[in-house]
């Protein structure tokens, strides 16, 4: 497949195991392929009869699944885990084209997904209560069971990892799930509910509707969803915490950030350059872990700042699926311009850009239209500016410097954000005393954006709360019933 080729031809909505047009509509939305700016896709949002359809759906396979032992559950998404890894080039070609990333990242993607999988196939069959022993014989214990139905909704810049990370401990855990892809990433998702099915899943236990938020809101306030699980933006994470708790329905908010990254000046300045790299420009630094404020120790500012500046500039720009491409466009026009103007902000109020934050129209032809900008380091940065406060979510790097240990604990803490954050030095004292001081739900000493799915993923304060990944989620897909049993006779008041 090449870039400027690909076109969706299939209905996009997903329900009872096969792919259908929705039963009924509010509006339509429009796919894009970032690096050319084509239309890949035109698609009806799912209106209300849809999302019950679908809804019903779920309820009839939650039935059939929560009745199995967690290791046939195990069994199906280990399968389902084998053909993603099978299929690994054909979904990250998709991912990529729709999304705009590397496709050397958009397969890193599809490796966390399936391993993700992997890892709660595994937990699944492991599964189990308590046994409690009371006076008199009698004895108590408990059950982990499914919630019902779950809603995942995802945002545009992980769309196949999103999906599958909410899914996998969902359905490792009894549940089935109705699933919202970002109107402006609704392809890939598709090709996880057709790998779920052909492993031998129940049909409606995973299924896709697809809309912007209106469609989104039909689903968090749908009586028989019992949780939802979201990523996205603050505004939206807060609108969908006020209609779950109209029902008493848990949410899982995984939200945006503004992460601190500390570079110390015992640090290995060459991992630290590196780190900072990964830190702000994967998936064109459309990511919300980003550690966006960089933070580095006045002695090594001048050393740090140069080595950044010139790899930066190195960064290989164009077609995201060429092999050699490591930075490709951004999601869309709109975003493109918003990012654009937060460089732009930055400068009005002083800070200096030291390489790229403008717009690049690369050499091929055919990307001429693509949503692309050169990746942009910003210096004479302060805590008060624009670009050091909110998340810009695209390719822009802020750098602060400091001095002491206590001053940049203070300021990196001085965020309404707490998803990640990250510390470079060689002092190990040094470095888990500052962890333990960051108000951050994932942190990174001496390196930067590894998420291995072992790990739980979360984060503090307004970036949300939940976790995603590791052994925690599983609480967070499940809920403890006790059974007190009685051996003797009852010892009644009355
Ligand atoms: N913490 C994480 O794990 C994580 C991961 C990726 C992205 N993000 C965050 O996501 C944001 C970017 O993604 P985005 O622009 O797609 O976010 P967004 O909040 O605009 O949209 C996210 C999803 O919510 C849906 N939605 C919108 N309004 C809704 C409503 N009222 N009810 C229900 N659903 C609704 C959208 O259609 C989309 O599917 C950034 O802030 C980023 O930091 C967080």
């Amino acid at each position: 497949m090449r870039t400027g080729s690909f076109v969706v031809s299939q209905p996009l909505n997903y329900r009872g195991g096969a792919r259908v047009q929705p039963a009924d509509a509010s509006g339509s939305e429009t796919a894009f392929e970032p690096a050319t700016g084509r239309v890949i896709a035109t698609f009806s949002c799912s209106g209300e009869k849809e999302v019950n359809l679908a809804v019903e759906d779920a309820k009839a396979a939650f039935n059939i699944w929560r009745q199995k032992s967690g290791l046939e559950r195990g069994r199906i998404l280990l399968e389902a885990a084998r053909i993603i890894r099978e299929r690994t080039d054909e979904i990250a070609t998709v991912e990529s084209i729709n999304n705009g990333k590397s496709i050397l990242e958009a397969r890193l993607d599809i490796d966390t997904s399936w391993q993700c999988l992997e890892y709660y196939a595994g937990l699944a069959g492991s599964m189990a209560g308590e046994h409690i022993q009371l006076p008199g014989g009698s004895f108590g214990y408990t059950r982990r069971e499914p919630l019902g139905v779950c809603v995942g909704i995802g945002a545009w810049n992980y769309p196949f990892q999103i999906a599958s990370w909410k899914s996998a401990p969902a359905l490792a855990c009894g549940n089935a799930m109705v699933f919202k892809p970002s109107p402006f990433t609704p392809v890939s998702a598709l090709l996880l509910a057709e790998i779920y099915t052909e492993a031998g899943a129940p049909p409606g236990l995973f299924n896709v509707v697809q809309g912007g938020g209106a469609t989104g809101q039909l689903l968090c306030q749908h009586r028989d969803v019992a949780k939802v699980s979201f990523t996205g933006s603050v505004p939206t994470g807060t609108k969908i915490m006020e209609v779950a708790a109209k029902g008493i329905k848990p949410v899982t908010l995984e939200l945006g950030g503004k992460s601190p990254l500390i570079i110390f000046a015992d640090c290995n300045l060459e991992n630290a350059v590196k780190g900072a790299l990964m830190a702000n420009f994967l998936t064109q630094g459309e990511v919300c872990c980003n550690g966006t404020r960089v933070f580095v120790q006045k002695e090594i500012l001048d050393k740090f700042t140069e080595q950044v500046v010139q790899q930066t500039q190195r960064i290989k720009i164009g077609d995201p699926l060429l092999e050699g491409t490591r930075m490709g466009p951004l999601i869309n026009r709109p975003h493109l311009e918003r990012v654009l103007g937060f460089v732009k902000g930055a400068k009005e109020q002083g800070a200096k850009v030291l390489c790229g934050g403008d717009p690049y129209v690369p050499e091929d032809p055919k990307l001429k239209d693509g949503y692309f900008m050169r990746p942009c380091v910003l210096g004479n940065c302060r805590d008060d500016m624009t670009c050091v406060k909110e998340e810009i979510f695209g390719p822009v790097m802020s750098i602060l410097s400091f001095d002491t240990e206590a001053e940049v604990l203070e300021r990196a803490n001085n965020t309404s954000f707490g998803l990640a954050a990250g510390v470079f030095t060689r002092d190990l004292q040094r470095a888990h005393r500052v962890v333990a001081e960051l108000q951050a739900g994932v942190c990174f000493i001496n390196n930067y954006n590894v998420s291995p799915v072992e790990l739980p993923f979360g984060g503090y304060k307004k970036s949300g709360f939940g976790r995603e990944n590791g052994r925690v989620t599983i609480e967070h897909y499940s809920q403890l019933k006790t059974v007190c049993v009685e051996m003797g006779d009852v010892e009644s008041a009355f």
